[in-house]
């Protein structure tokens, strides 16, 4: 049997990647990719998850197969994934763009899927598209980059070793805390033998859990395992928290604090976010808008307020373009104002839910030196989750959940190196 001329893609956050994934899937490809015309082609990407979402949330359904019929939006990230990739095969498309494939699934899962997809490379021909360049399925022999709109170097375009940046381009240091009620002193969250379940289904077991103040936490475990879950219930969203022995910020939850006292003192992030600020919002509003958690800016910023966003516009080395939109960023830029919206209050706690995925490799270094750079200048306890093992982003304490039928247990793992993180600022 030929070997079928399956593609890597190579892209950027620069990279035209929906028109070209459009082009491919209405049967019109460019020169390079002519093997595709007139062959049907599925997408597999985070933004066909969205729109399955946005389908569901107007429609009532989102019509693939879910487990146990359930709605998508009350699946974890890796399980809506892995049910669009067996929605997506059981319709035995000619040919299957993979966009990412690998962000937002586990690692276990993440061997699973190329196992499969290496199967199926026999009969259906695979067009990865891939902004981190360890991703490569070992099956694709032919390469290409695609800059904006053209596509370069196919078949045999190699990408150079990225760079990583420890330190990243960051000068100076980080923009002061703004005025704000102290802390009460003691343990910022403690979950004591915290249970949670879904519908009789259960997720979370007996987990205790303490996050003291400056402390640098990952919290790890499989698609489903809780992780999210478990953010909820200290973000403030999820009533399940009420009834249960968890405190935070030295008062027991749901004892009459108001949903605005808890995120006063957090600051948070997760990719999906980015997705409500598709309006008109300049970089300095942005900014602004993490003091206040809002959507958008409701009122005149103060001069205070104006040079605080300046001053971490400089940092991020985005103060040329302070009246640019926020939507007119790069991808990469994007994320490291997002980032530093959520940090800008300097809250007590920052909860970054997968800061890194969708990013490409130089976007992601940036991402990281930002997060070592908070954790390092900062009195700020840090909480993240990252599927992905990434260079230069070693917390101190692991919180792994390992699922089992009565739902996930914890494990804390310590990880501390001598003089890691040091403090600039001091207690
Ligand atoms: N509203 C809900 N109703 C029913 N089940 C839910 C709901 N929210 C979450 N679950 C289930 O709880 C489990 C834990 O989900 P959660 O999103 O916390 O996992 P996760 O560890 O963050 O996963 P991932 O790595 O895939 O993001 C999953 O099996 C999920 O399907």
């Amino acid at each position: 049997m030929p070997v079928l001329p399956h593609t890597a893609i190579y892209t950027d956050n620069r990279s035209g990647k929906e028109a070209l994934c459009r082009e491919l899937l209405q049967g019109t490809p460019p020169p390079e990719l002519r093997f595709l015309e007139g062959r049907r082609g599925e997408l597999f990407s985070n933004a066909r998850v969205a729109s399955l979402l946005e389908e569901e949330a107007r429609h009532g359904r989102a019509g693939l197969n879910t487990p146990a019929d359930r709605e998508l939006a009350t699946l974890s990230s890796g399980e809506r994934k892995k049910a669009l990739l067996k929605h997506l095969l059981s319709t035995s498309p000619d040919f299957l763009i993979a966009d990412n494939p690998l962000d937002h699934l586990d690692r276990n899962y993440q061997q699973e899927l190329l196992e499969l997809l290496e199967n199926l490379s026999a009969q259906t021909l695979v067009i990865q598209f891939l902004s981190r360049q360890g991703d490569l399925f070992p099956f694709i022999h032919q390469y290409a980059f695609l800059n904006g709109s053209k596509l370069e170097g196919f078949p045999d375009y190699q990408p150079q070793p990225a760079p990583i940046a420890p330190g990243g381009p960051f000068q100076g240091s980080l923009p002061p805390a703004p005025e704000r009620a102290p802390c009460p002193k003691g343990p910022l969250v403690a979950f004591r033998n915290v249970h949670l379940s879904y519908s009789g289904k259960p997720v979370l077991r007996a987990l205790t859990w303490t996050i003291e103040p400056g402390d640098f936490w990952e919290l790890r475990g499989p698609n489903g395992s809780g992780k999210t879950s478990l953010i909820t219930l200290i973000n403030g969203d999820n009533p399940k928290a009420y009834g249960q022995e968890i405190d935070l910020f030295g008062r027991r939850k749901g004892s009459g604090e108001s949903v605005w006292e808890i995120k006063e003192r957090i600051g948070y992030f997760t990719p999906a976010m980015t997705d409500r600020f598709r309006g008109y919002h300049t970089l300095d509003h942005m900014l602004i808008s993490g003091l206040t958690d809002s959507v958008g800016l409701y009122i005149q910023p103060t001069d205070a307020q104006r040079s605080l966003a300046m001053a971490w516009l400089r940092l991020l080395q985005l103060d040329a373009g302070k009246d640019a939109l926020f939507n007119d960023l790069t991808e990469g830029q994007q994320r490291l104002l997002m980032c530093a919206r959520a940090m800008i209050k300097h809250p007590a706690l920052l909860i970054l839910d997968e800061p890194t995925a969708g990013l490409d490799d130089d976007s992601a270094a940036l991402v990281v030196a930002l997060i070592r750079k908070m954790a390092t200048e900062s009195e700020t306890a840090i909480v993240f989750v990252s599927h992905r093992e990434e260079p230069g982003l070693q917390a101190e304490r692991i919180l792994e959940l390992h699922p089992g039928p009565e739902g996930s247990t914890g494990i804390v793992i310590h990880h501390k190196k001598a003089g890691e993180r040091g403090r600039q600022t001091g207690h």
